[in-house]
């Protein structure tokens, strides 16, 4: 039975993040294999993540949340047979609810270690009415409270609690018995996913076997679309484009190749909050921006 641990949380609360500091330095000399599923066809955490794990395996199709689960199933036992992972961290993206990962998961003979929410305290009240924010939620027994760094501690509190009445409100239940999957959460308040060693202790493991629901009809609030860039761009002309983005883009993420940088900066912005302090030194694919738009 191969342990797994199921990272979920919104569009930019600080999955990779988390996956790149504690959950690498907690797991060194594991032979751990990581999933990442991102919205669109054009992965940027994969790539980050290649830096930093032996073992990452890519879905790009879009979304393990709805017709992709034997996809995501299929791709699964290719890579116990390749790789004998002891471990797997899987990343959802930040558009999909955890629980069809978690079938697949357990339909392949994994133990769920925990399922951890990221929760991004800054930009909290701008997407704390997305029905599938509040699914991952209520779908998690580890709840994040993220970007602390970045709030007053009167915000942390409003945070938290909006947060804890929603895991109450929207916590998944088992199909036959309707008794809560989870019967309890623990939170941590964090910045940059910075979570104690008990997190990936096993002391969160989920007991239960979990069982489909009917699929629902699964509406996504967001559409991305994949810009190339053919020649490297001046620093310049590209914080000028970020200052004057429509406010309905929600998320930027991409990789750019720049005038005068050998390496290629990795561009990271959710909810007009600018990040390009990472970068990749051997980069050699094209420049590209995935853009996220939200019909909120
Ligand atoms: N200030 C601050 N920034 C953070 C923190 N955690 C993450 N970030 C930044 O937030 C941005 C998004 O973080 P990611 O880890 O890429 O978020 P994600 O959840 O993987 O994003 P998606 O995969 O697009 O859903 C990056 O620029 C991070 O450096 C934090 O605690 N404080």
């Amino acid at each position: 039975m191969i342990p797994a641990f199921i990272i979920t949380g919104y569009l930019g609360s600080g999955k990779t993040t988390l996956l790149l500091n504690t959950a690498k330095e907690h797991f060194s000399g594991k032979r751990v294999a990581v999933i990442v599923n991102e919205l669109g066809e054009v992965g940027v955490d994969g790539r980050i993540l290649k830096n930093a794990y032996s073992e990452v395996l890519e879905l790009p199709e879009g979304c393990i949340c709805c017709t992709m689960h034997t996809e995501f199933e299929k791709a699964l036992t290719e890579l116990k047979e390749k790789y004998n992972p002891e471990l797997l961290l899987v990343e959802t993206s930040g558009s999909a609810e955890p629980f069809p990962v978690m079938i697949s998961l357990q339909n392949l003979g994994c133990v769920i270690e925990a399922v951890i929410c990221l929760i991004d305290t800054k930009n909290f009240h701008l997407y704390s009415q997305d029905d599938t924010a509040r699914h991952q939620i209520g779908s998690s027994n580890v709840l994040v409270l993220n970007k602390t760094d970045l709030v007053d501690e009167d915000t942390l509190k409003q945070v938290e609690d909006i947060v804890v009445s929603l895991w109450e409100k929207y916590l998944l239940r088992n199909l036959f018995t309707n008794e809560p999957v989870f019967k309890s959460f623990k939170l941590y308040k964090t910045s940059f996913g910075k979570l104690p060693d008990e997190v990936f202790s096993g002391v969160f493991a989920l007991q239960e076997k979990l069982y489909h629901l009917n699929d629902k009809d699964h509406n996504h609030n967001h559409v991305q679309q994949v810009v190339y860039f053919d020649k490297p761009l001046d620093y310049e002309e590209f914080l000028n484009m970020v200052n004057n983005l429509p406010t309905n883009i929600i998320r930027l993420k991409g990789i750019l190749k720049l005038k005068d940088l050998p390496e290629a900066l990795v561009v990271n912005y959710s909810f007009g909050n600018l990040d390009t302090s990472y970068t990749l030194p051997h980069y050699e694919g094209r420049s590209f921006l995935v853009l996220i738009r939200s019909f909120n």
